[in-house]
């Protein structure tokens, strides 16, 4: 079966220790049959055999012996038992320990697409609760077979030997109790998958719950989460009953299959110790190891739901385990060049799935310009500046960076080569100046300081109270939407990059903050294109170069000053931002 091939794959590195585990089971649990033998002897030599009283007077030695045996057993027992169960707990804990750190790197490595794809709360689920699944299955689903199958044959064979034909009399009853037991796990199996899927559903909306937070507060919908949240709650709780309900009608007919092994064993076994065909130790060792027939019976329903369980979250590990991303970062550039900063996007064409997004594009920048793109909501601007560092891959054309398509550039190199600011600024929980230096930790003091100033964040950082040792909370909780932007800006610029995208980065700050940081975009001290999205004609006014980008097209090229005389889309924007008031005033008058 494939999914215990890749358990066992896994396992690579504990498989010693984990097949001991296994062997230490299958000695431990049959050595269950001794203390029943020895049992047997003290009743047939001392207490209940023609002889007992003579034994017990003359033999009082061995007596002594086997209840010291006894003892002894079930000391070797335990402590076997316990040595085992830490090299199960071991060898799965390292196991488990070994693919989370796989499936976290699977993860990280995915690209955009699967981020657009996978729920967060579904991965969430993936890296723990299905994760421990796995571990459970290694460390006990496993454990709990083998040893029921060993009492089980340990038992059989040791019955066989007192008396084949009552030992046939009970096992009787093991088909019956296999047939019950296949149909329930057909039953159960989807179950368990759909429970699975709702309790993914659930973290979801716990995830997203507590990231929209403020936006919920803000709305004030928080009866209206509350109901969402407990819809999916009901749902879960719902396959939870769901799939105990099924357990709970095959659990009478288990249940009673396994009482009746001291049932068969009582009327079977009663009549052949009464007409002497077995003796009474013989019956006592039977009574005492009877269990080791209708403990795996009855727990093979926990077995089968465990069983369910693990194949349900195995299969599910194995969807991020072996997914493999379209545009994959081999990480073995070895040597990052630094690249001059020409971009090209020749013919391009850009589809989300089927939608396509981009048309035809065609444009250049030369090392060291700066260009402006413009445009209405959703015309595709953003999705425009994701196709240089390769966030996706063109469905048409080329983007070519210094002349060469980046499908063929080593990503790490592309990608250390772009400063990008995008337009949700996602800050880390950590301090201002771990989040300004997070491209390069080594980043001296001064350094931070630098970027910071060219961010214009310099000054509010200063009144924070510990300054740039000041942490922020996730997601930047503390600071405004423009302090985020400006610390997004450094973080951006201080990689010194030959490109720098900012994606809307100064729309949250004040028209003054923003002519500084223009300034300070102008004057930096490093070769840098610059690809900026900006909504405001202060902004592009100053690029050698501006688009405008509608629908996915660009519909026009140029500079400030030519795209003003071409009266068109850009002009129109630069009237309403520059007398838009008064223009609708003077347009209601008019009316
Ligand atoms: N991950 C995605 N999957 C599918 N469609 C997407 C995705 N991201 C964006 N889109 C769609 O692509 C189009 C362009 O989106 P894009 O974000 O590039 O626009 P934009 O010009 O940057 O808009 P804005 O100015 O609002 O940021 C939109 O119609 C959007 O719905």
């Amino acid at each position: 079966m494939f999914q215990l091939k890749w358990l066992w794959q896994n396992l690579k590195g504990d498989r010693a220790r984990y097949i001991i585990a296994l062997c230490l089971s299958v000695v431990g649990s049959s050595l269950t049959i001794i203390n029943p033998y020895i049992g047997q002897r003290i009743v047939d030599q001392f207490i209940a055999g023609n002889d007992a009283i003579s034994n017990l007077a003359h033999h009082r030695g061995q007596l002594i012996g086997l209840g010291l045996g006894m003892i002894g057993f079930s000391l070797l027992r335990t402590s076997l038992s316990y040595f085992t169960t830490l090299q199960y707990e071991r060898s799965s804990q390292n196991m488990l320990f070994r693919i989370r750190i796989y499936l976290y790197n699977k993860i990280q490595g995915q690209d955009m697409k699967y981020y657009d794809r996978n729920r967060t709360g579904d991965l969430m689920t993936k890296m723990t609760g299905d994760l421990d699944m796995v571990r459970h299955s290694l460390a006990w689903i496993i454990k709990t077979i083998i040893e029921s199958l060993t009492v089980f044959a340990a038992a059989v064979v040791y019955f066989f030997f007192i008396d084949a034909e009552l030992t046939l009399w009970l096992l009787l009853l093991s088909p019956p109790i296999f047939i019950v037991a296949f149909i329930f796990a057909r039953r159960v199996r989807p179950m368990y998958v759909e429970l699975r899927e709702r309790l993914s559903q659930l973290n979801t909306t716990t995830q997203e719950n507590i990231a929209g937070n403020r936006v919920v507060k803000a709305f004030a919908r928080e009866p209206y989460e509350i109901e969402k949240f407990h819809e999916k709650n009901v749902h879960y709780s719902k396959a939870n009953k769901a799939a105990a309900m099924v357990w709970l009608d095959y659990f009478p007919y288990l249940e009673i299959l396994s009482q009746a092994f001291t049932v068969i064993l009582m009327i079977v076994g009663g009549l052949f110790v009464m007409n002497g065909r077995i003796t009474f130790g013989e019956f006592s060792a039977f009574t005492a190891l009877i269990w080791g027939l209708s403990n795996p019976m009855r727990s093979i329903g926990i077995i089968i739901n465990d069983i369910q369980r693990f194949f349900a979250s195995v299969s599910k590990i194995m969807d991020v385990y072996y997914s493999h991303p379209e545009i994959a970062n081999k990480h073995n550039a070895e040597v990052k060049r630094r690249y001059q900063g020409r971009i090209r996007f020749e013919d391009v064409t850009f589809k989300y799935d089927n939608v396509t997004v981009l048309q035809n594009i065609n444009f250049s920048v030369e090392p060291g310009e700066t260009i402006a793109i413009m445009g209405a909501t959703g015309a595709g601007k953003t999705t425009l500046i994701n196709l240089i560092p390769r966030f996706y891959d063109v469905a048409k054309g080329r983007v070519l960076v210094d002349g060469t398509d980046v499908r063929k550039l080593e990503l790490d190199e592309l990608r250390g080569n772009i400063g990008i600011a995008t337009q949700d600024v996602l800050l880390f929980s950590d301090t201002i100046d771990g989040n300004i230096a997070y491209g390069d930790p080594d980043m001296p003091e001064e350094d931070v300081e630098k970027f910071a100033k060219l961010a214009a964040a310099h000054d509010f950082i200063g009144k924070m109270p510990e300054g740039y040792n000041t942490i922020v909370g996730e997601r930047g909780v503390g600071l405004s939407g423009g302090q985020k932007q400006r610390i997004a800006l450094a973080r951006a610029l201080a990689v010194q990059p030959p490109i720098l995208i900012l994606d809307d980065t100064t729309s949250a700050v004040d028209v003054e903050t923003e002519e500084h940081i223009q300034k300070s975009l102008r004057e930096l001290d490093f070769p840098c294109t610059k690809i900026i999205i900006a909504q405001r004609v202060s902004t592009t006014a100053e690029a050698d170069r501006i688009l405008i980008l509608d629908n996915g097209r660009v519909i026009e090229e140029g500079t400030h000053a030519e795209l003003l005389a071409k009266r068109g889309y850009y002009y129109d924007v630069f009237k309403l931002q520059n007398e838009g008031i008064g223009r609708e005033a003077t347009a209601h008058g008019q009316k």
